[in-house]
């Protein structure tokens, strides 16, 4: 029935799962999740069964971002995998919990999609995070929120590097999507943040229920930024920072670095410029949970990426 060559299929996405809380001081999901959990009308599509869910409940009830460990890097097969019960930290329990439930990773009975809503400190705004330039079903859901959302802008992060990626809550799905919006601070909750989180949302949940009703999604292409490398603060011997993020630098997520362009200021004054061999479009600037990670920001490269088109199998 397809009019394309190449269509890839995949089943119906019945099973849909909305994470707030993966960091309990980012209050957007939380909130939305929580709101959702008590009248879920607003995320009701025909023939999709979507399900909110605080996957941190100690780290929210807390107000930090984790309580032993982060639970957004804890999904590593040795940790889904791990005996010892309640010796184990926090987290690990609760990735584990959340893999009996959601999962198994990997698995045929995993979810469809998974949907993790995360807030930053950093001036990025309305930003899609993917783990796969492979799954097309993603990428054509990524073009159909960034068509929707225009002329608001809604940027995708690739983060599939093979030693940058991370072992995510959302990576027990067969679709794993991270929503990503800033500038919000730690356990603060912003109207325009709140609001256009909510709207991403809306746009995803519309195309998974179009997509069930048997739409077929011509090709497209989308426009993604690929993680290259992380890129941690100076420091000192003792391993002290000794710099700030340029003012320069400062709030200008997703905008093109040059070699040679300011990037740090030290505490006396002098300004540290960026060496790479080419342009780079740096995001997470200064990100108040990445400072534990030795991370001052991330550099991407612009990439366009072809998605076949798609229908339901
Ligand atoms: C600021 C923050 O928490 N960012 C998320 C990004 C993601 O969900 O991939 C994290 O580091 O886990
Ligand atoms: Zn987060």
């Amino acid at each position: 029935m397809s009019s394309y060559n190449n269509t890839a299929r995949f089943s119906e996405a019945r099973r849909v799962a909305i994470f707030g809380g993966t960091h309990g001081n980012e209050m957007s999901g939380v909130t939305l999740v929580n709101l959702w959990t008590k009248n879920g009308t607003e995320i009701q599509r025909k023939g999709v069964e979507a399900v909110p869910f605080i996957t941190n409940p100690k780290a929210v009830e807390k107000c930090t971002r984790y309580v032993d460990t982060d639970l957004n890097r804890a999904f590593t097969p040795e940790n889904l995998s791990a005996p010892g019960g309640n010796d184990l930290p926090y987290e690990v329990l609760r990735a584990q919990e959340i893999n009996r439930i959601f999962g198994p990773k990997g698995s045929p009975e995993a979810y469809d999609v998974i949907f993790d809503l995360h807030n930053t400190t950093s001036n990025m705004g309305c930003t899609l995070i993917l783990e796969s330039s492979k799954d097309h079903f993603n990428l054509q859901m990524m073009n159909y929120i960034k068509k929707s959302m225009a002329p608001a802008s809604c940027l995708v992060l690739m983060n599939e590097h093979p030693l940058l990626k991370y072992s995510t809550s959302r990576s027990v799905a067969k679709h794993p999507v991270g929503l990503e919006v800033g500038p919000q601070p730690q356990g603060v909750l912003r109207s325009n943040i709140f609001e256009a989180m909510r709207v991403i949302l809306k746009h995803a949940l519309d195309f998974i229920e179009l997509f069930n009703e048997g739409v077929e999604f011509p090709p497209c292409t989308v426009e993604v930024f690929r993680v290259l490398e992380w890129i941690d603060y100076p420091r000192d011997a003792n391993g002290n920072i000794i710099a700030m993020v340029h003012p320069n630098l400062q709030d200008c997520d997703w905008e093109p670095l040059n070699p040679g362009d300011p990037m740090f200021q030290t505490f006396d004054g002098k300004t540290i410029h960026y060496q790479g061999s080419g342009t780079v479009y740096p995001t997470f600037i200064n990100e108040a949970a990445y400072y534990e990670k030795q991370q001052a920001f991330i550099t991407t490269r612009r990439e366009t990426l072809v998605a076949s088109a798609i229908i339901k199998a």
